[in-house]
């Protein structure tokens, strides 16, 4: 297939995606964000994780929650797991590389705060770790995952969300969870601000 065909194949596979998802992901990621608010609005916050990709996506998500995401409010309580060089290279040196992310859990976390997740595969062992010290926090946890949930399905508990991609390419999953954040921070900041026309 020429290489032209391969970039507008990719084009049409994304999009094929996200109407699907629109279908199955609407309600998860409405409750993700009515977990999100009520834990800001109440004085939590929220911590995200997540590896590659997804390490860059929770730091995209912190960033828009600290800074602003479209409109002109105060900065809201997010802090990314995956910035600090000094906390993840002790931790991954004196302990292991699945606790990087449940010691800064177990050390950051309160009741109420919520733990987003986020593994396209559901099985990488350092999101599992998260997600059971933010368990042990009593913390509620929004799981962002594809092909089928893996163990991260399996770990959730009732009052937890499961942002599920219906797909097993990392890449695309990575594209709905992108925009699944980014309808998080839309409906936080419309609960908090107001309804405003999409520019
Ligand atoms: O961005 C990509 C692939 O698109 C990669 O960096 C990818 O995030 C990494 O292979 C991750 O380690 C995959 O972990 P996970 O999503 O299965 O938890
Ligand atoms: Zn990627």
């Amino acid at each position: 297939m020429m290489i032209e065909q391969r970039i507008q194949q990719q084009f049409f596979d994304s999009a094929d995606l996200k109407y699907q998802a629109a279908e199955v992901l609407t309600k998860p990621i409405a409750e993700a964000a009515q977990a999100v608010l009520g834990s800001i609005t109440a004085g939590g916050k929220v911590l995200v994780c997540g590896n590659g990709g997804s390490a860059a996506d929770a730091q995209h998500f912190a960033a828009e929650f600290v800074g602003r995401f479209e409109r002109e409010r105060p900065g809201l309580a997010a802090v990314a797991l995956t910035t600090d060089t000094s906390i993840l290279t002790a931790i991954g040196n004196d302990y292991d590389f699945n606790s990087i992310y449940s010691k800064q859990v177990q050390a950051l976390g309160h009741p109420g705060d919520v733990l987003i997740a986020i593994s396209t595969s559901g099985n990488s062992g350092n999101i599992l770790a998260a997600v059971a010290a933010a368990h042990e926090r009593e913390m509620t946890v929004i799981a962002f995952s594809g092909r089928g949930g893996g163990k991260l399905a399996a770990q959730l508990r009732e009052t937890d969300v499961n942002v599920c991609v219906p797909h097993e390419r990392t890449a695309r999953i990575q594209e709905v969870h992108l925009l699944a954040l980014h309808c998080i921070c839309d409906a936080v900041d419309t609960q908090l601000l107001g309804e405003q026309d999409p520019a």
